[in-house]
C-alpha cells in the first residue's frame, strides 16, 4: 500500500514544516537528506506517529513501524535511569541487560537469539544498558526496532557511532531488509547511501514571496534519484554556506583567543612547571602502563602514551575497544583513573589535585556527556555552563560571559532558541550547543569523542572545518575520535590505534 502525506504541516517555534505531497510506493526506499536543521528527524517522527501533524493527511501507514533514532535512545536512557536501583542494592545498577531490552520487544526467545546474532550483540547479552559503548548502544537500538517485525522501518542517522565494519554490515542488512519492508533513512552523510535507496528528498526553505506571508516554511522537495542527488548543485551550495559560517566562527574564536591564551598559558606554564620544573616541553598528558579492567574483562593494558605540547591526536579502533574509556581516564571521569599512573595538564593523578583544576582547561564533547546533560536549562545556559564545566548552570555568570554566550548562539544560528529548554531542542541542535559549550572557553585541550552525532550536513561540515582550523592554528590541542574516514582531520598526524590482539586489543601509539 502507498504511504502518502498530503498538505501536511507542522508548526515549529520559528516557522513550519510543510509536505505538499509525498508518496512512498511499494518497493521504494527513501533517503531524507538532513541538509540543514532537524526537519528530516521531524518527518521521521511524523511517519512513526511520535508526532501528530497540525494539518493535512498521512495515509497508508502500516500497523508495525520500527524506529531507530537518537531521540529514542535518549528516551530509553531516561526510562532506564528512572528505574535505577543503585541506591537500594549493594552495587552499581547498570540498567537492564541487552538480552532483556531486546526480549521485551520480541515475540519469543528464538527471535531474541536471531537479533543478538544479527547485530553482533551475543557477547554483550548480559551487559547493562549503561555499560554499552556508543556503537554497541546503536546496535541494540537497531535490534529493538527490528524486533517488532516492522513493515516500515524509519532509521534516523542509523550509521552514527558504528565502526567501519558495522557500517558495512548495516548496509548489507538494509539491502536484505529492503526486500521485506519499506525503508526511510534520514541522514546527513551524503557518502552513506545504501544500495537499496531508490529515492532521495530534502527540505528547503520556501521564500516568503513564494508562499505569501509565511517566512521560514521548510518544504520537502520532490524525490530524485541517487545520481540526480549526488550531482545536485545544492550540495556545493551547502558546502559553501558551511565554509562561510565556519569562517565566521573562527573569526569569533580568534578575536577571543588573545584574551584566553594569556590566561591559560599562565596557568598551564605554572601547572607544568610544578610537575616538571626542568622541562620546557613537559607533556600535557602522560600515561604510564595504563590499564582498565572489569571483573570479567580486560579492556586495555600497557598503554604508554604522551601528548606533547602542540600535538593533536586521533584515537582509532572498533566499537567497544576502549577509546572512550581511555578518554574518561584523562578526564578523571573513570573510577579506575586513580589506579593509573598518569599526569594530566601538569597534575599527577592522586596527588591531591582538584579535578576541577584539570577540567577547567579541557573542553569535552561526547555521547556520555550528551547523555548526562539531562537537567532543565535553556540553550543560553548550556553555553554558559561551559565556563564552569557544569551540567546545568549553578553560578551567576558575568555580563561579559552572557554576551559571549549570545555571540556563540548567534554564530551557531540559534539566537532564536536562547530561552528554549535544552531537552526541547532536536538532538542535532543539542549536540551543536554542546560543541559551543566546549569551545566557548577556548580550552588548552579539546576532547571530541564522535562530535558530529546528530548534526545536519551544514553543521557537520562547519564543525569539521572549525576543528581543523583550531588544530592548524594551535588554538587548542585536539584528542579526536571518529569512525568515518571522511572525518579525518588533515591537521591531525598522531594516532592511538587499538588493534586486535588475541581476545582483546593492543594499543599502538604512532606520533
Ligand atoms: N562497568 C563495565 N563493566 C564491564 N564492561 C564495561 C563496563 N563499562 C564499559 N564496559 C565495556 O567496555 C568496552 C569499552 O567501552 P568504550 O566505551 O570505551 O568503547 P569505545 O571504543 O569508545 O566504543 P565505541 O566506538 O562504540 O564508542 C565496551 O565493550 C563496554 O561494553
Amino acid at each position: 500500500m502507498t504511504i502518502a502525506m498530503q498538505d501536511v504541516q507542522l508548526a515549529l517555534s520559528h516557522g513550519s514544516l510543510q509536505v505538499d505531497l509525498w508518496e512512498i510506493e511499494p518497493g521504494q526506499h527513501w533517503m531524507i537528506f538532513s541538509a540543514y536543521q532537524h526537519y528530516g528527524s521531524l518527518l521521521g517522527q511524523l511517519l512513526s506517529g511520535e508526532r501528530m501533524p497540525d494539518g493535512g493527511d498521512i495515509t497508508g501507514l502500516p500497523e508495525r513501524v520500527g524506529v531507530v533514532s537518537l531521540a529514542q535512545q535518549q528516551a530509553l536512557l531516561d526510562a532506564e535511569l528512572e528505574q535505577d536501583e543503585t541506591d537500594y542494592i549493594d552495587q552499581i545498577d547498570y540498567g537492564h541487560s541487552v538480552e532483556y531490552l531486546i526480549g521485551e520487544c520480541c515475540r519469543d526467545s528464538d527471535q531474541v537469539e536471531q537479533l543478538l546474532e544479527m547485530l553482533d550483540l551475543e557477547h554483550l547479552r548480559n551487559s547493562g544498558f549503561r555499560q554499552l559503548s556508543t556503537g554497541e548502544t546503536r546496535r541494540l537500538m537497531l535490534a529493538r526496532a527490528l524486533a517488532v517485525d516492522p513493515q516500515l522501518l524509519v532509521l534516523d542517522d542509523p550509521y552514527v557511532g558504528l565502526d567501519v565494519v558495522h557500517q558495512e554490515k548495516l548496509s548489507a542488512l538494509l539491502s536484505n531488509l529492503s526486500e521485506q519492508m519499506t525503508l526511510v533513512l534520514i541522514t546527513a552523510r551524503e557518502s552513506h547511501i545504501p544500495d537499496c535507496i531508490t529515492h532521495i528528498a530534502m527540505f528547503s526553505e520556501t521564500s516568503a514571496t513564494e508562499r505569501a506571508g509565511n517566512a521560514n516554511v521548510m518544504t520537502l522537495s520532490p524525490g530524485m534519484t541517487v545520481a540526480e542527488f549526488t550531482s545536485h548543485p545544492v550540495l556545493r551550495q551547502l558546502e559553501a554556506l558551511s565554509a562561510e559560517r565556519s569562517d565566521a566562527v573562527m573569526a569569533l574564536i580568534r578575536e577571543r583567543q588573545q584574551l584566553f591564551q594569556q590566561a591559560y598559558q599562565t596557568q598551564l606554564t605554572h601547572a607544568l612547571s610544578q610537575e616538571q620544573p626542568q622541562q620546557g616541553h613537559a607533556p600535557l598528558v602522560a600515561i604510564r602502563d595504563g590499564k582498565v579492567e572489569y571483573f570479567d574483562r580486560l579492556i586495555f593494558d600497557q598503554v604508554n602514551w604522551q601528548i606533547l605540547p602542540g600535538q593533536h591526536w586521533q584515537i582509532r579502533g572498533p566499537n567497544g575497544c576502549g577509546k572512550s574509556t581511555l578518554l574518561a581516564l584523562i578526564l578523571g571521569d573513570h573510577p579506575q583513573c586513580y589506579a593509573n599512573d598518569m599526569t594530566v595538564l601538569g597534575y599527577r593523578r592522586g596527588s591531591g589535585e582538584s579535578i576541577w583544576d584539570i577540567k577547567r582547561r579541557i573542553g569535552v564533547v561526547s555521547s556520555s556527556l550528551h547523555m548526562q546533560y539531562r537537567v532543565s536549562c535553556s540553550a543560553l545556559e548550556v553555553l554558559l555552563s561551559g565556563f564552569y564545566d557544569s551540567i546545568g548552570l549553578y553560578d551567576q555568570p558575568s555580563k561579559t560571559q552572557v554576551q559571549q554566550a549570545r555571540e556563540w548562539l548567534a554564530i551557531l544560528a540559534m539566537a532564536d532558541e536562547e530561552r528554549t529548554p535544552f531537552r526541547a531542542l532536536g538532538y542535532g541542535q543539542q549536540r551543536l550547543l554542546l560543541i559551543g559549550r566546549a569551545l566557548i572557553k577556548q580550552p588548552a585541550l579539546l576532547i571530541l569523542d564522535e562530535p558530529y552525532q546528530g548534526l545536519d550536513f551544514v553543521n557537520r561540515k562547519l564543525v569539521y572545518q572549525v576543528l581543523n582550523m583550531i588544530a592548524e592554528e594551535q588554538l587548542s590541542q585536539l584528542l579526536y575520535v571518529s569512525h568515518h574516514p571522511e572525518d579525518s582531520l588533515p591537521a591531525i598526524r598522531n594516532y592511538v590505534d587499538f588493534v586486535p590482539d588475541g581476545e582483546g586489543y593492543a594499543v599502538v601509539v604512532s606520533g
